[in-house]
């Protein structure tokens, strides 16, 4: 079959009749989805038939999720959207309780990058909690980053920090103006796909200019602060790292929420209470008062911190509010 060449322009090479690519979707507008091929190209992709009518019933296709394209031979030939592979994790927006369905923000994240700085703003490690919870709950390893570490003492962003180092979470200490830590955190988003979250004005941008120059990222659209409470209706857009990896450009952990979180799962959203789950008196413990209570054991102990057990208090609570209303 001949082919007016001029109509692949954009694509490369005519692929042959039953020619398909994989990659990933690094974004989409109005059905149109951009795909990042495994070869390092770009092209422009719909969904067809069968998929078309599966998106419509609900397995919608996200930003993150690996696809294979498949040439469509129709005149003029385009590509389209020949199967959805199966995601490992996703980070999506549940729908509040009692109503269906959840909106897939990212698919396929490796990981969560909660930026707090050590000054400037002030660090409040309750919220870098709620913050960790939701990403706990979709899933996703997250990784501390304490940013402007050149503000303070190190022993004081270190003491402040401590209790999540010892609930197990990677904590990067890091200064665009001193340069600390940006090499050890590069490495740690090579390869992976990684989401950045945290409060407005911590230097999420900075720090990203500073690790990838050149990566212009929407800058308003990853601060979590700026999106409160304003449903923004962009979506997600990946950007493919220098080396591989992608960085997503996200509305972010807050935006997606404790909706849809059962308050009797909570406690497994913080690691350090994960090993004692089962050795509570009661079953259904939820180590508040009950006696023999594994967790406050630990927390009399000091191997749970006071300051994590108080968010997982307040935090079921407040889920544990979302369920009645
Ligand atoms: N001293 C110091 N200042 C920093 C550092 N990183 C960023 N800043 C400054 O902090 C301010 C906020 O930085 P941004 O990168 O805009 O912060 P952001 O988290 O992207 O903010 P939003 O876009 O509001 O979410 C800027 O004035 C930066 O110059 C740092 O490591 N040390
Ligand atoms: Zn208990």
């Amino acid at each position: 079959m001949t082919r007016d060449a001029s109509t692949f322009v954009q694509l490369g090479p005519t692929p042959p009749e039953s020619h398909t690519v994989d990659g990933v979707v690094i974004q989409g507008t109005g059905g149109i989805w951009d795909i990042r091929t495994d070869r390092g190209a770009t092209l422009s992709a719909s969904m067809r038939g069968r998929l078309k009518h599966e998106a419509l019933a609900g397995l919608k296709l996200a930003v993150g999720d690996r696809v294979t394209c498949a040439w469509d031979n129709r005149d003029p030939g385009s590509w389209t959207i020949a199967a959805i592979q199966e995601r490992r994790s996703k980070l999506a927006r549940r729908a509040p309780s009692g109503a269906r369905g959840e909106r897939v923000v990212v698919a396929n994240l490796d990981q969560v990058l909660v930026v707090f700085a050590a000054a400037r703003p002030e660090p409040h490690p309750r919220m870098l909690d709620r913050f960790l919870v939701i990403a706990e709950a979709n899933g996703l390893a997250a990784r501390i980053v304490v940013n402007k570490c050149d503000l303070v003492p190190p022993a004081s962003a270190r003491a402040l920090f401590a209790e999540h180092v010892a609930a197990g979470y990677p904590v990067h200490y890091t200064s665009v103006i001193t340069g600390e830590g940006l090499d050890e955190l590069r490495a740690e988003l090579q390869d992976r796909c990684s989401a950045l979250s945290g409060p407005s004005g911590v230097g999420k941008s900075s720090l990203m200019n500073h690790l990838f120059p050149g990566l212009n990222l929407r800058t308003a659209a990853i601060s979590d602060s700026v999106n409160k409470g304003r449903h923004t209706t962009v979506g997600a857009v990946l950007h493919p790292l220098p080396g591989g990896g992608y960085l997503a450009d996200t509305p972010g952990l807050r935006e997606v929420g404790l909706w849809g979180i059962d308050p009797g799962d909570i406690a497994h959203c913080f690691p350090e209470f994960v090993p004692l789950l089962g050795n509570c008196r009661f079953q259904d413990c939820i180590h508040t008062v009950e006696p023999g209570c594994a967790i406050r054991e630990a927390l009399e102990a000091g191997t749970v911190t006071r300051g994590r057990y108080e968010s997982y208090v307040k935090l079921r609570e407040e889920l544990a509010g979302f369920q009645e209303n």
